[in-house]
């Protein structure tokens, strides 16, 4: 069995039957064929049906939420709120379903080609443990809409909600088989990508487990979708609303502890204001409670496994071997309750070498660092001293400068004025190291199905037409 934890305080909360290798196959088997079905549905019955589901799981919200939060250590109010976006996805595609069109395209007068998007066919999804039922929620219904069925492989530490999501699914009346879940680790993931019948693999997690996971997807020369990890920047201008800069940067880089794929890691700050910016953030660094995220005055949980704690606080002392002055490190939880808990202390770096791996390395943890930069040239090549290229935040009241950045900056989303600010209806991936393809809104479509070009002679039978 798969023990699954809770990081508050360390304690198993479920025992999940992992699915054995040689059950690969009937999950398949049973994909393909509720798969063949379903996409012979009218598209407007498969889209009345993700709403229903959407709003299934909109009423399960609370229990949902609870089981994430628990899950996963977020405050009992982030963990609703993933729910609810769960539910959200189903009901957004669901209208996707029935409105996604091929093209004409009258190439002569007596020639008609048109264009049909198809479905792949099985798409595994397979999901890291920072996100888990929205991650799941949303690859599951992006497939279903366009007509695929979906294996999800969640992150074994986190699980739980995608199966009860599946559950209600199944509740809302989507077929037997189409959306299931197939429990384990890499391994597992590896055998779902190497089945025959696996059209489409959609991967969000590590640059490691997506290169593997592109390996894999190579060899079977079918596509993947490589959602990874990032390094991203924050850029503060002197001219910027201070204060909401200074809660976009908090939230953007301790909010979920700083497991987060866009956590805005490294923070750039226009020299005239860094010391005083520099001075509040500490100050709010320090007064940061962490602890059992269902105390109201909580606003930082714990990380979400035993081996990510291990590896943020590697970071942090690898980032002060390496030279980096520890400017700023909240409290541990003193309760004896929560010793046997996941916590890592936000921290905040400044004065780190930009080689060091501190500035390079994704942590996916509470960690900050912040350094000076001297105007617009400079705060662009700061911000692109790195392989990743998720995404970035600029907060300035300058518009021209703010739409000069996101041109240039190389980001799958660059967010002004704001952060953190995602929606199921604006395309989400990243350039670089932090991989390929795209999902949400109208990418959505293009992604979760393949093209067929349908050409037909107008003017009766004509062979050997050149086009
Ligand atoms: N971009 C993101 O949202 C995420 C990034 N990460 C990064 O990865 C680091 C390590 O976390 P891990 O749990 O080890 O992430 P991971 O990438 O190993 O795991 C994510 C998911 O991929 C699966 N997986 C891993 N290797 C696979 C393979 N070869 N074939 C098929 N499936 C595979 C896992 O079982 C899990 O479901 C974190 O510290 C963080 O830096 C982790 C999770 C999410
Ligand atoms: N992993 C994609 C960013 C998010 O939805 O949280």
């Amino acid at each position: 069995m798969l023990a699954v934890h809770t990081p508050i305080t360390g304690e198993v909360i479920a025992e999940v039957e992992p699915t054995a290798p040689d059950a690969v196959d009937s999950v398949l088997a049973r994909a393909s064929e509720a798969q063949r079905a379903w996409a012979r549905r009218p598209a407007s019955d498969r889209g009345a049906i993700l709403v229903e589901a959407g709003r299934l799981l909109a009423a399960h919200a609370a229990e949902l939420g609870e089981l994430e939060a628990r899950n996963t250590g977020r405050t009992p109010a982030e963990g609703r709120r993933e729910a609810d976006r769960a539910a959200q996805a189903f009901s957004y595609y669901g209208g996707w379903a029935d409105k996604a069109a091929g093209t004409t395209i009258p190439v002569s007068s007596d020639v008609l080609a048109y264009t049909v998007r198809e479905p792949y066919g099985v798409v595994v999804g397979v999901t890291p443990w920072n996100v888990p039922v929205r991650m799941a929620a949303k690859k599951a219904a992006q497939s279903v809409a366009f007509g695929n069925a979906c294996v999800l492989k969640p992150a074994p530490e986190t699980p739980l909600t995608a199966m009860r999501m599946a559950e209600l699914l199944r509740a809302a009346g989507l077929p037997e088989g189409l959306v299931q879940v197939a429990n384990g680790g890499p391994e597992l993931g590896q055998a779902l990508i190497e089945h025959p019948s696996t059209a489409l693999v959609t991967f969000t997690g590590s640059p490691e487990g997506g290169r593997a996971v592109a390996t894999a997807a190579a060899q079977r020369l079918i596509p993947a979708v490589l959602e990874l990890g990032g390094k991203s920047p924050q850029l503060v201008f002197a001219d910027a609303d201070l204060d909401s800069a200074l809660e976009g940067v908090l939230l953007g880089v301790f909010a979920s502890a700083g497991q987060m794929c866009i956590a805005g890691s490294r923070l750039y700050v226009q020299r005239g204001i860094y010391d005083t910016f520099v001075e509040r953030l500490r100050a709010r660094v320090e007064s940061i409670v962490v602890g059992d995220p269902s105390a109201p005055d909580v606003r930082v949980g714990p990380q979400m496994t035993a081996a990510q704690r291990d590896r943020t606080r590697a970071a942090i002392d690898r980032a002060t071997a390496q030279g980096a002055r520890m400017l700023a490190t909240a409290q541990l939880p003193s309760d004896e309750r929560l010793r046997g808990g996941f916590f890592v202390p936000p921290t905040l770096f400044a004065d780190a070498d930009p080689r060091s791996d501190l500035m390079r390395a994704e942590i996916f943890g509470p960690v900050l660092a912040v350094a000076p930069f001297e105007d617009e040239a400079d705060a662009a090549a700061k911000a692109h001293d790195t392989e990743f290229g998720l995404a970035a935040g600029v907060w300035t009241s300058d518009g021209a400068r703010a739409h000069r950045l996101a041109r240039d900056l190389r980001a799958g989303t660059v967010w002004l004025n704001t952060y953190r600010a995602l929606s199921d209806q604006v395309p989400f991936g990243g350039f670089g190291a932090s991989g390929y393809g795209r999902e949400n809104g109208e990418e959505a479509h293009r992604t979760y199905t393949q093209v067929k070009s349908v050409v037909s002679a107008l003017d009766g039978p004509t062979p050997g037409y050149t086009l």
